[in-house]
């Protein structure tokens, strides 16, 4: 499905971009995976059987990193064709909390970070080739608000929207960008950086019962850069099991009856 293509995918090291990294290779395109970490970018393509993923140290928030992986990527390759914008994530806390550095830090990451590797990515590589390309970036879900993660939730409505919006600009030039929405994912960061109590909430109390794993969203990206996801562009697709309509298990236990549903109203007589 994407032989012959060059993709890049960024935080490949682990989790997510690991997933996402083995899923595009397993469909034949070449994959350079980045992060500011060597060893999760080796202990990735050593997991792919064909030598097809390769890791390159890369911030995403230092614009002279960002430069210097694309040319890297172009006079190895001479092209890119998908990029898929995952590295990302924040630390948990009460909003009165957030240092104006520490929201500083989460909005560097995720939007800035973003904006550098979209804009990089299509000025030396989509628009010069006449070909165009695609952008998936990773957000999140619920849409409605994530309460403990303010400064994360306002850089992903600012990266769903700059997808957008660039999805107008520069669909002259046969560039698709659009967003991928996880909910709680099973990541071994999910299952490890947050506290148990909070973990433990948002793994029992999910919608469906069960948590979205990663390689769930790294088909949904592989979906949209395909072939196959050619009419999609400025589109925000959540990888969820309903967490953004529904944030809480349904029916809640104090009501559910036997058959594990609501009581049904009595009609009016
Ligand atoms: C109704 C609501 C329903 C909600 C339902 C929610 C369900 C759960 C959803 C969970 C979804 C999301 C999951 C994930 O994203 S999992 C993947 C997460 N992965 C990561 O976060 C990896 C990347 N993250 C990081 O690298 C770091 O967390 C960070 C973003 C902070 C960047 O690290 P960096 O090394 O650059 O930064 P520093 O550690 O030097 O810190 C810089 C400043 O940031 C502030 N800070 C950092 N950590 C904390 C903390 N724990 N508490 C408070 N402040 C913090 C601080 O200002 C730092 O500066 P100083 O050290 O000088 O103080
Ligand atoms: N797990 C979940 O429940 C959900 C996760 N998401 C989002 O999906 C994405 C992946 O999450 P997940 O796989 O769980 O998290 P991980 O923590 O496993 O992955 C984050 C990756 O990003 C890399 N990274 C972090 N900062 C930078 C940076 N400045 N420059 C380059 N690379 C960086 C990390 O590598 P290194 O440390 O070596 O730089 C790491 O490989 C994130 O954006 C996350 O917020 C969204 C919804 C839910």
């Amino acid at each position: 499905m994407l032989d012959g293509q060059v993709a890049i995918v960024t935080g490949g090291g682990s989790g997510i971009g690991r997933a996402t990294a083995l899923e595009l290779a397993g469909h034949g395109a070449t994959v350079v995976i980045c992060g500011r970490r060597q060893e999760p970018l080796d202990e990735t393509g050593a997991l792919e059987p064909h030598g097809r993923i390769a890791g390159i140290t890369c911030d995403i928030r230092e614009e002279d990193q960002v430069d210097a992986l694309v040319d890297e990527v172009l006079a190895r390759h001479g092209r890119i064709n998908i990029l898929v914008n995952n590295a990302g994530g924040q630390f948990l806390s009460p909003a009165e909390d957030i240092t104006p550095k520490g929201f500083r830090t989460v909005v560097r990451l995720n939007l800035e970070g973003t904006w550098l590797m979209t804009h990089a990515v299509a000025t030396k590589a989509f628009i010069p080739s006449g070909n165009g390309g695609r952008v998936v970036s990773v957000t999140l879900t619920p849409h409605t608000g994530l309460a403990g993660m303010a400064h994360s939730s306002a850089a992903r409505a600012g990266v769903e929207n700059l997808m957008k919006v660039l999805a107008i600009e520069w669909a002259r030039f046969g560039i698709k960008l659009s967003a991928v929405a996880p909910g709680v994912v099973a990541t071994e960061t999910f299952m490890t950086k947050y506290p148990a109590a909070f973990r433990d909430h948002y793994t029992e109390s999910v919608l469906a019962g069960e948590l979205v794993t990663p390689e769930q969203v790294a088909q949904t990206i592989a979906f949209v850069v395909s072939p196959a996801g050619r009419a999609i562009s400025g589109s925000v697709i959540n990888v969820d099991h309903g967490h953004d309509v529904s944030q809480v298990r349904y029916p809640p236990r104090e009501i559910a009856t036997e058959r594990g549903s609501i009581e049904q109203e009595a009609r009016r007589t």
